[in-house]
Order: C-alpha cells, then structure tokens, then sequence
C-alpha cells in the first residue's frame, strides 16, 4: 500500500485517514500471521495465552480500524494528548465489547494510534520528521505526566523493577522500532529474502533479546524477562532465520516459553509498529 504524502483538502484528509487506519489494522494482522513467536497468538496456536486467539485478535484489529482513523484525523488537525488520549480510551472499551472482555490490543493501541496520530499531522503539515520524532516532540512530555493507573501491569513493573513500558517508549520516539525493529527488518531481508514471514520472526526475535517487555515482568519476573532475552539471543547468535534448521529452533523457544507461562507482547506490538512505520517511511 502506497500512501502518498500532502493532505490539501478534508476529503483527502479522510481519505489519507482511511489508508492510514487500514495499514495499522493490516499491521496488526500480519504480526498475527507470523509463527513461531515465542509465547505469543499465531494462526497456528495461542500460545501462553488462555483466553485468546488468532480470530479473536483479528476481530480486534478490525474493530480498532475506525479509531487509528480518527485518530490519524485528530492529528492532521492538531489535536493535544488530551483528544488522543479520549480516542484511545474509547478504542479501548470498544475492544472489550468486541472481545468480551479480553486485552487483545490495548498496548497496540497505545503505541500504533499515536503513530497514525503522528502520520496525520506529518502529512497535513507536508512534514520529512519520522513518526517517532512526531510523537516524542508533539506529545511526549504529556505522554509521560499523564494520568497512570496504579494498579495496571505496567505501573506495577515500573514501581518493581524501574521499567519505563510502553509510555517511556512512545515518549522517546520509540527507540525500538527505530534503532531495534527496523535495522532487523533490513537486515533479515538479505538473509531471507523470499520469506518475510521469516524476515518477522528474525525482527521479532532481536526486540526480544533486546527489550525490557513489561509483559515479560509482569509473567516472569526479572527471571522471566532474563530467561526470554537470553533464548532470544541464543537463536539469533546461531544465526536466526539465516540456519537451516532455524524453524525448530524457534518452535523449541515457543514452547519453552509456553512452558514458563511467558509472552512478549510488547515486542509482538513493537513487531506490528516496525511493519507501519516501514511502510509509511520507505
Ligand atoms: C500506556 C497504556 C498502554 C497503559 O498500560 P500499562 O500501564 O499497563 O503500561 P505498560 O507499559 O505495561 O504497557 C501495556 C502494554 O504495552 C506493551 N508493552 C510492554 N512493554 C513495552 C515496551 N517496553 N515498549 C512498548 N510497549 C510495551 C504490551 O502490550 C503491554 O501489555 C495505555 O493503556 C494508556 O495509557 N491508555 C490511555 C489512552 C491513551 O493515552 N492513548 C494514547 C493515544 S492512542
Ligand atoms: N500475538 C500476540 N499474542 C499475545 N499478545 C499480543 C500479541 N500481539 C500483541 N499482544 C499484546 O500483548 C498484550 C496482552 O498481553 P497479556 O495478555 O499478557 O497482558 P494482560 O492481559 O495485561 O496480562 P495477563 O493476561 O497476564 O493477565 C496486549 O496488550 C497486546 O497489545
């Protein structure tokens, strides 16, 4: 999908909008269609996860569509954290009601609708910026000094263990996706080149081994979070998807951290992030 970049008009403000909530979706899916990740939903099974499964997960990310629309429009007007924030949490509810209760998506929200957020003001505004620079700069000391519940996961993690999550990661530019996820997405096309299912498996790996996933702190515990880098780190020194035998391998780390009880879903919501904004920067 190709989007081009100058908005002139509200029609094409919406219709811009409408392109940009799609790919988020898309994004959402294609990290969905990616197996073996460690602990984490595919198509082929659910993983560490009880309660959810790729149908489930899919339905979520076209439930989210018409938010990462509104919210790509709110940014082209130049909407403050406060709009976003209400859009995000209307994304949110509406999750729940379409998943009867279960967090599919809510770090995904988070993360992709500030950066459709951050694609709408950059094309409104003819801007070359990248969509971390848009977010950290627009609204990253509002990310960072907004409203926190104290009892969710992530507050908890960074209470425990000092872990910045998925806040500190949108307020920086998403250091991540930048200097992690998509140097590996490169990377990894030289060695697969045919196979981009592998090229997401490869991505998906190296933010593993790289990091500080709350998830992974909430699941596991600092061991957990130890435990998940260092097999994530082992498959990638042996060569990640460029060794023949990678696929085992990766199925082996799937079901060890299964066996733990871990998932990485920050890293599967980075993986998703990685996919937008490559194809939005290309
Ligand atoms: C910040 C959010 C995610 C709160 O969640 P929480 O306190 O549990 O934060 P936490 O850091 O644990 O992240 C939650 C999710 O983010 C993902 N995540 C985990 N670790 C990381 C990481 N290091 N980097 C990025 N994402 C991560 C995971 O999917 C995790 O489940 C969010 O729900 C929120 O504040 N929503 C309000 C609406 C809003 O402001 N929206 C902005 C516009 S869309
Ligand atoms: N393919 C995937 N499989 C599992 N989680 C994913 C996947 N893609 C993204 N995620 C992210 O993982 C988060 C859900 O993880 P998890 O279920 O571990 O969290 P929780 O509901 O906060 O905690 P718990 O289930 O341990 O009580 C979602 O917010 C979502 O954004």
């Amino acid at each position: 999908m190709t989007i081009s970049l100058r908005w002139q008009s509200r029609a094409g403000r919406e219709l811009h909008a409408e392109q940009i909530g799609d790919l988020a979706s898309l994004c959402l899916k294609l990290e969905v269609a990616t197996h073996p990740k460690p602990g984490l939903v595919s198509q082929i099974d659910n993983g560490a996860h009880s309660d959810m499964d790729a149908e489930l997960l899919c339905r979520s990310a076209d439930t989210l569509t018409a938010f990462f629309r509104e919210l790509a429009v709110a940014g082209a007007e130049g909407a403050g954290m406060s709009r976003l924030r209400a859009i995000g949490v209307a994304a949110e509810r509406a999750m729940l009601a379409a998943t009867a209760g279960v967090n599919t998506h809510r770090g995904a929200i988070f993360g992709l609708g500030l950066l459709c957020a951050a694609a709408g003001f950059r094309s409104a505004l003819g801007l070359r910026k990248s969509l971390g620079d848009v977010v950290s700069q627009r609204w990253g000391d509002d990310i960072l000094s907004g409203p926190i519940s104290l009892r969710s996961h992530g507050a908890v993690a960074a209470r425990r263990y000092g872990a910045g999550g998925a806040r500190a990661e949108a307020a920086d530019g998403f250091p991540s996706v930048y200097d992690i996820a998509l140097p590996a997405l490169r990377a990894a096309r030289t060695r697969a080149p045919d196979d981009e299912e592998a090229v997401r498996i490869q991505t998906c790996m190296t933010l593993i081994a790289n990091v500080a996933d709350t998830n992974l702190l909430h699941r596991g515990g600092p061991e957990g979070l130890r435990f998940a880098q260092a097999s994530a780190s082992a498959f990638l020194a042996a060569g990640g998807v460029g060794f023949a035998e990678w696929r085992a391998r990766a199925v082996d780390i799937h079901h060890a951290f299964v066996a733990r009880n871990l998932s990485p879903g920050g890293s599967a919501d980075l993986l998703a992030m990685a996919l937008f904004v490559e194809r939005l920067e290309r």
